[in-house]
């Protein structure tokens, strides 16, 4: 993991700014030579504690954690151990820091454990002006610096190739320890004067204007999986990672504004934090699909978290294999927050009216007795509990009550009873038998399979909630001969996970962050909402980029569904991927998606669109001179009446590609090729293939949206949510539409991935 490249020193660097920099340098060598130690001393307590131990369990339990936290010190990647430096200011207003210094980095490091840190981690309290503090407000720090680093040369490390500081304590430079130490990078440290630093960008007419080390960090070409960016958290996202643990937010954010940036790194910041509470009842981070947790799967890790659950709903909630697929109509259905009250019913349908005879329970010479009024009492009590117990709980409550009544008219009769004797009552048979007719143990599958297989059923758990044309909707075409031969689709998993809730209240974490959180069905909510009941959750997402049938609309409605109805909605809308001339033309889609979300800014003017109608070939910068606002739009001449409307689109009802689009693709891959970074084809769906093909054709090697270190991804746009290329080669737009419902939120999807250039190959009008 490497932190921003600095913008190098001049060649000549000034004496004070030689000895700056070789201070550095040795601070980071010291550093290493720390880290080095405490990974063998990690090592070596793995060894002597599970020797040391009293007993076996002990030594089980030691051994494991020592055994984690030398992985995990092992398993930290190579790369700088510092990104920045604090120095606060010895004038007082440095507060309880006042006059010190501090580096800042993924992970503390200590020459030994008593003494103070070489390396702050970046989620320490202190370390948190480093993300706020501004000229307006310092917070105590007199100098902000950021440090550029390089691949190292040596193999194993990074080299450290400058810096740049910020004085914000309005102090002349070279005071407060620096040792004039300021002088930062060919000049830098002085642009850091009065900018306001990080906190104060994104201000002026022309848009937001990132500092240099962001500039550098967010143009940096991509490969492989995602990054972290604990060296560039900007203020608004700091926030947003740093609140409490109690607290439940909702992130509403345009494409490429952080969102899943700053729910990993809140993740990680609340592990840290939170150690024993978080560790106990576990962190979970719900992603789209298996692609995307590849994409992020390094970020956590890179921050020294390892083993974080990272999974997505269908994963989570699996309890049988995805064997069979639902038309939409019921897969839509299965997903609507009706279902609810229909499986509920249906779950309690199941308990019986109780029969009039007397329960009798045989012991020793004895015959005890619960009368039928008795027992039809215990049952009606248990269901009218507030809170209704789980399905299971309430059988077990009506199982005591029993119990309890024949233990006093044992006591009664016979003197005091042990609870080894209760316990035995409890579970004699004619108890058992009993509770079996009228309060019978059901598994989640035999009654999902019963509600879809038997419209008697059906008909009685959905009366005034479903209508007779979606119950039939919903009953399965083919009925299996029973529950254990039933073949599950996806929304079916969802059914099975309500009802195993009802049944149970599943084991709970401690938080949740759960990504692309638009798409998700209110059942599916309520399947996240049920883990998080005691815990917070962290919720991520756009509504302008939901694409499934039942994608929220709004945040209060999907809130309420989770049981967070309390969750504050903050908005991102600094855009850190997609450059300004691609945001122009997504932007020019927003209106027509049905959503009310804030529009974005990007952070980035150096992007380039690039219109590749088939049969010619056109490039044009937004923002050139004559250009804006021209790109493959009807502005430009000769596409009139082709382009920038969707009227031409609408009778496409095959994505065969012409072969011409297929060789344009070709060669804008090819084209392409000669720049540096990530390439994705991003292609309709069924379309991927034969792309492969003609690339492979053509010499050019391309993996799919899984193959993260290929330097060429072909990839349908139903996998591209949530990632990211430095160049998108995005094939047939008007192909991608017509392909899906929310065709168009799909399209605003794929376009949005582009990290520096776009290219649009068509041969059809485009719909923007
Ligand atoms: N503060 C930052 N410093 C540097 N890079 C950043 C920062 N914030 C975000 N980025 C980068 O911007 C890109 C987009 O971030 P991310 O994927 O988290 O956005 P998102 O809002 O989840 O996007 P989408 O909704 O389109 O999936 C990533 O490469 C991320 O590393």
């Amino acid at each position: 993991m490497t932190s921003p490249r600095a913008p190098e020193h001049p060649a000549d660097p000034s004496p004070s700014l030689r000895h700056a920099l070789a201070r550095e340098r040795a601070h980071h060598d010291a550093c290493r030579a720390a880290l080095a130690a405490m990974v063998e001393g990690a090592a070596r307590q793995v060894v002597t504690g599970e020797d040391v131990s009293a007993s076996g369990a002990d030594a089980e339990v030691l051994g494991h954690r020592l055994r984690s936290q030398a992985k995990e010190l092992r398993e930290l990647p190579e790369g700088p151990l510092f990104f920045g430096r604090l120095d606060f200011g010895d004038d007082g207003r440095g507060g309880e820091h006042a006059g010190q210094r501090y580096h800042l980095g993924r992970l503390r490091i200590t020459e030994h454990p008593g003494s103070p840190p070489l390396v702050v981690d970046w989620r320490a309290p202190v370390a948190r002006a480093f993300y706020q503090a501004s000229v307006n407000d310092p917070r105590g720090v007199a100098v902000r610096r950021r440090f550029g680093w390089a691949p190292g040369s040596r193999g194993d490390s990074a080299d450290l190739t400058g810096f740049e500081d910020e004085h914000l304590g309005g102090e002349a430079r070279g005071t407060g320890g620096a040792g004039g130490e300021g002088a930062g990078t060919g000049g830098a440290g002085d642009e850091g004067v009065g900018t306001g630093g990080a906190g104060d960008e994104g201000v002026g007419g022309e848009g937001p204007v990132p500092g240099r080390f962001l500039a550098a960090e967010i143009e940096r070409p991509r490969t492989g999986p995602m990054r972290d960016i604990a060296a560039t958290i900007q203020p608004e996202q700091d926030d947003l990672v740093r609140a409490g643990l109690a607290t439940s937010v909702c992130v509403q954010g345009a494409p490429g504004t952080g969102k899943t940036a700053v729910g990993l790194h809140r993740a990680a910041y609340l592990l840290y934090t939170h150690p024993q509470r978080i560790r106990r009842g576990g962190m979970l981070i719900l992603g789209p699909n298996r692609t995307f947790l590849s994409y992020i799967a390094e970020v956590l890790p890179a921050l020294g978290e390892v083993g974080v659950r990272q999974s997505t709903v269908t994963d989570e909630i699996a309890r049988q294999p995805v064997t069979a697929e639902d038309d939409e109509r019921a897969a839509t259905l299965k997903h609507d927050v009706r279902m609810a009250k229909v499986l509920r019913r249906a779950l309690h349908s199941r308990i019986a009216t109780v029969p009039p005879d007397a329960l009798v329970v045989p012991d020793g010479t004895y015959r005890w007795r619960v009368p039928g009024d008795r027992l039809e009492r215990i049952v009606a009590d248990v269901r009218q509990e507030v809170p209704e117990p789980p399905y299971d709980t309430g059988r077990e409550r009506v199982r005591a009550r029993i119990a309890g009544l024949l233990r006093e008219q044992a006591e009664r009769r016979a003197g005091p009873q042990s609870n080894a004797w209760a316990w035995r009552v409890s579970r004699s048979r004619p108890v058992g038998a009993f509770l079996d007719a009228v309060w019978p143990r059901v598994r989640p599958e035999e009654v999902v399979a019963r509600l879809l297989t038997d419209p008697g059923a059906l008909a009685a758990a959905a009366d005034g909630v479903l209508g007779a044309q979606e119950q039939q909707a919903l009953l399965w075409p083919r009925p299996p001969r029973s529950w254990r031969s039933a073949r599950w689709s996806a929304a079916d998993l969802v059914l099975l996970d309500e009802v195993a809730g009802l049944l149970e209240h599943p084991e709970g974490y401690g938080h949740i962050v759960v990504d692309e959180a638009q798409d998700l069905s209110p059942m599916e909510c309520r399947a996240i909402g049920r883990r998080a009941v005691f815990g917070s959750v962290t919720v991520l997402g756009d509504l302008a980029q939901g694409t499934t049938p039942w994608a929220a609309r709004d945040w209060p409605r999907l809130l309420a569904h989770l049981g967070k109805p309390d969750a504050t909605v903050v908005p991102l809308t600094t855009g850190f991927r997609v450059p300004r001339a691609v945001v122009e033309v997504a932007n020019r889609l927003v209106g027509r998606l049905g959503v009310d979300v804030p529009a974005a800014r990007s952070l980035r003017g150096d992007g380039e669109v690039r219109m590749r109608r088939v049969g010619e070939t056109r490039t044009r910068k937004v923002g050139e001179a004559g250009a804006a606002g021209d790109t493959g739009n009807t502005g430009d001449t000769g596409d009139t009446g082709d382009t920038g409307d969707t009227g031409d689109i609408g009778d496409i009802g095959d994505t065969g590609l012409p072969d011409a689009v297929v060789e344009e693709t070709v060669t804008a891959v090819r084209d392409a090729l000669a720049h540096e970074g990530s390439l994705g084809v991003i292609a309709p769906d069924t379309e991927t293939v034969r792309l492969r093909e003609a690339l492979a054709g053509a010499g050019i090697a391309a993996g799919g949206a899984g193959d993260l270190r290929a330097r060429v991804a072909v990839l349908g746009a139903r996998v591209a949510k949530g990632l990211e290329y430095d160049h998108v080669v995005l094939v047939e737009p008007a192909a991608i539409v017509a392909a899906e419902p929310r065709g168009l939120h799909r399209l605003y999807v794929a376009l949005t991935r582009a990290v520096s250039r776009l290219d649009v190959v068509h041969a059809r009008g485009v719909p923007w």
